[in-house]
């Protein structure tokens, strides 16, 4: 078996997203990812993703090059190599997040966002060449079926006039009756029985309203809502009184660890974050003042699948909680998302995931939720396999773009229905 790694091919498409609102703008109608394939001497390939903006196919360039001759088994190596590839200082520094709302932003993020892609596809390409499924080689899977929860968002029936756009089927939500039949539709199509809302676009009490109402009309379902840290620590504590009965947790209600730690301090409810613990150096101060009891893991940019297990003992450890995060993201990370999921015993949430809003992907056969659940799959490696006609159609289709949609910016998107809009400061309300 020669394992050495003989070619990488890395394809950025551009993938329809519905206009989904959050507390920076609307989500334009075309969204950037990367699509990583890793090719061994004996012509296994293996398959990732990641993000697709420039900045992340500025790295995963010269990373790939450094790749060749590379074993798919030496997962340890990739972060070595990743390690000698510089990264542009001006992609970090004062950069602001403008679509992922994903928290602090540093070199060593950034790397390990595109190292993810990579670890994935060796993988896959391992997984293929022994015969194993993924989880096999993570340990072995701990459950056969991974539950998610229903991601609900303020959305609009579509993308502004005169925007090239792809039509979606699930309509308007931008009040609480209006959430209600998106939840309902989600129940229905998948079977969800948790429902996470997307909040920070309306003024707070808005948005308690429309918990309230998912609340009333599903009843003992847990519910969620996440803000992205757009309210102030008082708002964030008002918002956790007057729903402390109804939420399984509140997702960064205000930004930062201490504002964290001192809405924890003064509520029940407990919090959970993607933007406060995003790197292993923010896990000390933010478990030391008991800022989170719910880590939101994100193979993306946590490194991996493996430093997803490693972030999952440390919160076993301290006795908080972890279960992911997502953004836009397609089958290929639904197939990594759910291997390692399966590998870790103390997952006890619903895992987010915006795979039901991405009506495209590049495989010949979609991942399927039945009963909220996506099964494990025990065929060799990730168990899924790429479509090369769509693959070349969404790539065309960046090919095609002048630029303006090659960096997701959610705030630009907001400014062609609102030309004043500019990226609200923190906190909002
Ligand atoms: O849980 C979260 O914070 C997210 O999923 C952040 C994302 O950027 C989401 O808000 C989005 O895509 O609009
Ligand atoms: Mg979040």
């Amino acid at each position: 078996m020669n394992l050495a790694i003989t070619d990488v091919r890395l394809t950025p498409i551009l993938v329809a997203d519905p206009p989904l609102l959050n507390t920076q703008g609307v989500h334009q109608p075309y969204t950037p990812r990367l699509i990583v394939e890793v090719v061994t001497a004996d012509g296994i390939t293996g398959v990732g993703e990641t993000y697709g903006d420039a900045k992340y196919l500025e790295l995963a360039r010269p990373f790939a090059e450094r790749l060749k001759g590379h074993q798919v088994s030496d997962l340890n190596g990739l972060f070595t190599l990743a390690d000698q590839v510089a990264v542009d200082r001006s992609r970090v520094e004062n950069a602001v997040d403008v679509g992922g709302l994903r928290g602090v932003q540093t070199a060593d993020k950034l790397r390990l966002s595109v190292v993810s892609a990579f670890e994935v596809a060796c993988l896959d390409a391992l997984g293929k060449a022994l015969g194993l499924p993924v989880h096999a080689l993570l340990g072995g899977k701990v459950r056969d079926a991974v539950e998610y929860s229903a991601y609900l968002f303020y959305k609009w029936a579509d993308h502004p006039e005169g925007v090239p756009a792809e039509k979606d089927d699930w309509g308007a939500a931008v009040d609480p009756a209006g959430v209600v039949e998106q939840a309902r539709r989600f129940k229905e199509r998948y079977g969800f029985t948790s429902f996470k809302l997307k909040g920070g676009v309306f003024p707070p009490d808005e948005e308690i309203a429309a918990v309230r109402a998912l609340a009333e009309a599903f009843p003992g379902h847990p519910l969620r809502l996440d803000p992205n840290g757009a309210w102030s620590v008082e708002a964030s504590i008002k918002v956790a009184q007057e729903l402390r009965d109804v939420l399984e947790y509140l997702e960064d209600p205000a930004l930062g660890t201490p504002a964290m730690a001192e809405v924890a301090e003064r509520t029940g409810v407990p919090l959970a974050t993607n933007m406060c613990v995003t790197t292993f150096a923010e896990i000390k101060e933010a478990f030391t003042k008991g800022a989170v009891q719910v880590v939101l893991s994100d193979h993306h940019y946590w490194g991996g699948l493996r430093n997803t297990q490693q972030l999952a003992a440390v919160c076993r450890t301290f006795g908080v909680g972890v279960s992911m995060h997502s953004n836009t993201h397609l089958g290929i990370s639904l197939a990594a998302m759910t291997h390692v999921a399966a590998t870790v015993p103390n997952l006890h949430h619903a895992c987010d995931s915006h795979y039901p809003w991405q009506s495209e992907d590049v495989l010949t056969e979609r991942l399927t939720f039945e009963g909220g659940k996506v099964a494990v799959s025990d065929a060799p490696g990730l168990g899924v396999e790429l479509d090369r006609e769509r693959l070349a159609v969404l790539h065309r289709r960046w090919l095609d773009d002048d630029g303006a949609l090659r960096d997701r910016d959610d705030a630009a998107a907001m400014r062609i229905a609102d030309p004043e809009w500019v990226t609200p400061s923190m906190p909002r309300w």
